[in-house]
């Protein structure tokens, strides 16, 4: 089974979070579904390398990368994805949408209203409870 890294941000701008929205897919399980913004590790980098670059390429936002917040492992039906997720710090709600279709900024109470990829769920959740 193909297995894929990945890094994610939880963006934070007040009391708000960014949630986005990935472009429709021949994988059905991901098409369409909201996500925290980010993608693939390169040889070479480090996450938060990783994740400044992805940043810049999705969205050309330049946010404060803070902690670690959860690794997720999950298995999809065509590969096992482990997504560790950071907090990040935005001082502007300005963003340009490279690659998504759609975004938003919650607060974390209603997080739990958008349809999310199955490996951000706990995310999700985590966020909804404790932070
Ligand atoms: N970035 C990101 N990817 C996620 C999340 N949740 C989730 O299941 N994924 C999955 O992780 C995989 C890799 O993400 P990606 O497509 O953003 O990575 P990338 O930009 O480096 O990919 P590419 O350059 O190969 O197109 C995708 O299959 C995606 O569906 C998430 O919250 N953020």
């Amino acid at each position: 089974m193909k297995k894929v890294e990945v890094v994610a941000a939880i963006i934070k701008y007040e009391d708000l979070i960014l949630c986005v929205q990935r472009a429709e897919s021949k994988l059905d399980y991901i098409s369409k579904k909201f996500e925290f913004p980010g993608g693939k590790i390169e040889v070479g980098e480090t996450k938060k390398e990783a994740l400044k670059r992805e940043l810049i390429e999705e969205l050309i936002i330049h946010p404060i990368i803070n902690d670690h917040f959860l690794t997720v492992v999950h298995q999809y039906p065509d590969f096992e994805l482990t997504m560790h997720s950071f907090i990040c710090i935005a001082d502007s709600k300005l963003l340009t949408l490279n690659e998504h279709i759609s975004h938003q900024w919650l607060k974390k109470e209603d997080l739990n209203k958008l349809d999310w990829a199955a490996a951000d769920v706990p995310i999700v959740n985590k966020l909804v409870k404790n932070d």
